[in-house]
């Protein structure tokens, strides 16, 4: 398979596995010349065989026949295993680079990791994108959703490209220049966050309507079945119906009783979390799914502590309503609480993310694409600096009509047994921002009694401190 037509291709892919294999097949479907190229040549070769067909490729052994194969400026789009092997895939292109050329990383690689590279690859005068794309398999090959950072004049370039092929909602691309360096990967990680949180609330209703609430899986599947249409439509909705529904031929059993429970995770989810963290952004409903995953892994405390039951419970017959209230409402407050941490971001690192644009680029083509997403990205439009989507009229509404259903559904779980991080979180986290006065006051109380950490006062302006060995007069400070 020697590459004979050295310049021609418009664009290159390197990383041949799920991902990258079917983003060629996309960009050869809309008239790409691509050029294609895997570390070991046997996924390049049952590329070529199985969709040689689909459009034009050009297939490289090596990364010197795949740079080669390029027309100028190249532009190769990697697709590999983020980390190390992106890293090393970028050093050997490098060397093999031009000034002007432009290497876009499509992986799930941490933000940190794409601006250090932008800047590294800058000095060699060479232009590199972190671009999240999100969809898997099928969204890949049909349309994902993208999300590219770097600079300003890299997009000019290389958006009309990736806008072609990403997913389209009423007429617009899901693909937007998210802002300069890490932006892109950034957002693709908070995307992943709200996806771990959003599957997580899913898991608790399917787990509250069966263990409480006594519906078999393929109950609970029409029940999803049902509510995928108005607000609560999206993907997760849709194949939750479809694995539930599901039965292992082998056993003859629901598909979800012969799936091992302990939840994996590649680690986007904790990178949201860590650095919600770092920047004092409270993403509870995020952290809350990733700690339900790890605690499903932890089987040697499970199994010490396992006694199966879950105590009887006075189930109120609006059980299914209410577990569709609390998910609704559970899942503004997740997509509410990850869209600050972006904002949160975007003034840190001066990105500034249009957070409108990104609800619009969610909308198609992602795993957490939603027909709720329309309203965020109306809410954003109307008031481009709404602290909290919670605050805008319809989120609001919407949550206050929910919110005695939800109650009931974590006053249900609680006395049944049934653990809902999610929801409860969700919870606690509304109910903490429309208090008046938390109790935030006292923890600056015992701060200042026990280490001089000081507190401010209600009343008048300064920072002060109590004599708490002493008279218990106060101090400025
Ligand atoms: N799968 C999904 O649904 C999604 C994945 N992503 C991200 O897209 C990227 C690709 O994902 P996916 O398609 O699942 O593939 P994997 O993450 O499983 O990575 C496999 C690919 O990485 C290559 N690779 C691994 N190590 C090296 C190395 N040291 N040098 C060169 N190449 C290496 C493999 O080459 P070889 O064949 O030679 O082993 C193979 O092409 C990842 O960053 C992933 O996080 C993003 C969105 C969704
Ligand atoms: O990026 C994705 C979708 O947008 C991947 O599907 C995601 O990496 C899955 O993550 P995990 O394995 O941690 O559940």
């Amino acid at each position: 398979m020697a590459n004979s037509t050295e310049g021609t291709a418009r664009i290159a892919v390197t990383g041949l596995a799920t991902m990258g294999s079917n983003l060629a097949r996309n960009l050869a479907r809309h008239g790409f010349k691509v050029a294609v190229h895997n570390r070991s040549f046997a996924r390049t070769k049952s590329l070529i065989e199985q969709h040689g067909h689909e459009g034009e490729f050009v297939p490289a052994e090596t990364a010197a026949e795949l740079v080669a194969s390029l027309q100028k400026p190249r532009q190769v789009i990697i697709m590999v295993k983020a980390g190390g092997p992106t890293d090393a895939v970028i050093d050997e292109l490098a060397d093999l680079m031009e000034p002007g050329d432009m290497i876009i990383d499509g992986g799930n690689a941490h933000f940190a990791d794409t601006r250090r590279r932008e800047a590294a690859l800058k000095e060699r005068g060479l232009h590199f994108v972190g671009a999240g794309i999100s969809g898997g398999e099928e969204g890949a090959l049909n349309g994902p959703s993208i999300m590219p950072g770097g600079s300003p004049e890299s997009y000019k370039h290389l958006g009309p490209v990736l806008e072609s092929i990403a997913a389209n909602v009423d007429g617009q691309a899901c693909c937007v220049h998210v802002g300069p360096d890490g932006a892109g990967h950034f957002v693709k990680m908070v995307h992943n966050g709200i996806e771990y949180a959003d599957m997580q609330l899913i898991a608790e209703s399917y787990d509250l309507l069966r263990r409480a609430g006594g519906l078999a899986p393929a109950q609970i599947a029409d029940v999803f079945r049902t509510w995928n249409s108005g607000d609560l439509e999206s993907y997760l909705v849709e194949i939750t119906a479809e694995v539930l529904g599901h039965v292992d031929a082998e056993t003859g059993k629901p598909f979800v009783d012969v799936v091992t429970d302990q939840a994996e995770q590649k680690g986007t989810g904790r990178w949201t979390v860590q650095e919600a963290l770092e920047l004092g952004i409270p993403v509870t409903g995020i952290a809350e799914a990733v700690f339900a995953r790890s605690l499903s892994a932890r089987t040697d405390q499970r199994s010490a502590l396992q006694d199966g039951g879950v105590n009887p419970v006075d189930v109120p017959d609006t059980l299914v309503d209410d577990v569709r209230a609390a998910l609704y409402a559970s899942k503004v407050v997740a997509y509410a609480q990850g869209f600050d941490q972006i904002r949160a971001a975007s003034e840190t690192y001066s990105w500034d993310i249009d957070l409108g644009a990104m609800a619009t680029i969610w909308r198609g083509g992602c795993i957490i694409r939603a027909v709720f997403l329309n309203r965020i990205r109306e809410a954003y439009e109307k008031s481009p600096d709404l602290p909290s989507l919670l605050v805008d009229e319809y989120f609001r509404s919407a949550v206050e009509q929910a919110v005695e259903a939800w109650r009931r559904v974590v006053v249900t779980a609680v006395q049944a047994g049934v653990p809902v991080p999610g929801f409860a979180s969700a919870l606690a986290y509304y109910d903490a921002l429309r208090s008046e006065r938390l109790p935030a006051a006292l923890v600056q109380g015992l701060r200042d009694f026990f280490g001089a950490h000081t507190y401010t006062r209600v009343d008048k302006q300064g920072t002060f401190h109590t004599l708490w060995g002493a008279d218990r007069s106060e101090i400025d400070a």
